[in-house]
């Protein structure tokens, strides 16, 4: 159980990112699109969900920088996301929702919101980033996430990045076989990151512009892929990779059809809300984000 509630989070959000009303309290800016999710066949080997008997399900995705800052920097490094609503057959809903980070920030809301208390201003309205750098030589969870983000440039567009759902999810087949797993997702047309030349030379916003194009010239596609865990291999803690030798298994393909508009504003990409056929983990940080989306979709809907 987290010390941390939701609602403590979101307040910490809008003090970070400053009051937004009526905008996503955090991955404030994005692009919206939609797509067709073609499932792999096989997978029904792993789960009775409905989507994977569908030759193809539509889907609408929200792509987007993970900060509160509506207008945030496309040049800076750090999370972006992809979020993704499978509408299968009857109306089951099954979301998808990742950051481009391979590892969450910290092992679970408590130290999330430690670390990102030492990213508030101080009376001198700077980051005391020797405090930041403090927090995270002392919690050693934070610290994979560190230093991809020092590694990493952010991606050249939103269609050349690489997504991870982090958490442990379970796969439960019509046995009631429940196999444990994690998913990414792969750019078909390869990970391309901006160099550091570009960094200094891109505008802030180039991120839509480049997607936009690569979407006009030769379309979006990823291929989601199943990590299939071992036992001993961790299940609720979202800051550490699993190791790298990991069978895996295709999960099927996403094929942007239309990009731009709204058809994401009413949307709560809250990643608990998944068909029948897909378990959640214990991890606390999963579990913390139902509550937290839901408050913050409460929010933006009352221009709050
Ligand atoms: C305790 C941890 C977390 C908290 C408190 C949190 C909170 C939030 C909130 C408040 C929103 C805005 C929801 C809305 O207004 O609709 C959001 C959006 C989002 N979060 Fe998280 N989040 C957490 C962890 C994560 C993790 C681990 C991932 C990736 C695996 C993630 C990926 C995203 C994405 C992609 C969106 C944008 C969804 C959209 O486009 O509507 N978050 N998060």
């Amino acid at each position: 159980q987290s010390n941390t509630t939701a609602m403590e989070m979101v307040e910490l959000f809008e003090k970070l990112s400053g009051k937004q009303p009526g905008i996503r309290k955090a991955h404030a800016n994005g692009l919206c699109a939609t797509a067709n999710f073609v499932p792999n066949p096989a997978m029904s080997e792993y789960s009775s969900a409905s989507i994977f008997t569908q030759e193809t399900v539509p889907a609408t995705i929200r792509f987007s920088m993970g900060s509160g800052n509506p207008s945030a920097d496309q040049r800076a490094s750090g999370a972006r996301g992809m979020a993704i609503q499978l509408a299968g057959p009857n109306g089951e809903l099954h979301n998808i929702v990742g950051n481009s980070t391979p590892i969450f920030a910290a092992k679970n809301p408590d130290v999330f919101f430690g670390l990102l208390q030492t990213l508030l201003p101080g009376e001198n309205g700077q980051v005391d980033y020797a405090k930041v750098g403090q927090y995270i030589a002392t919690h050693p969870s934070t610290q994979p996430l560190a230093q991809w983000q020092q590694t990493t440039n952010p991606p050249y567009s939103f269609g050349t990045s690489k997504f991870f759902g982090l958490h442990t999810f379970y796969f439960v087949n019509a046995q009631g076989t429940e196999t444990m797993f994690r998913w990414h997702i792969t750019p078909d047309a390869g990970e391309r990151l901006i160099t550091n030349e570009e960094k200094a030379a891109l505008p802030a916003e180039f991120l839509n512009n480049h997607t936009t194009e690569q979407f006009n010239q030769d379309g979006i596609s990823f291929t989601v892929t199943a990590t299939i865990g071992q036992e001993g291999d961790t299940t609720n803690d979202p800051s550490q990779a699993w190791p790298t030798d990991r069978d895996t298994i295709e999960m099927g393909k996403i094929t942007l059809t239309e990009i731009g508009g709204d058809a994401c504003t009413p949307i709560n990409f809250d990643p608990n809300v998944m068909a029948s056929g897909f378990k959640a983990s214990d991890d606390p940080v999963l579990r913390m984000r139902s509550p937290a989306y839901a408050i913050s979709f409460g929010k933006r809907l009352s221009g709050q």
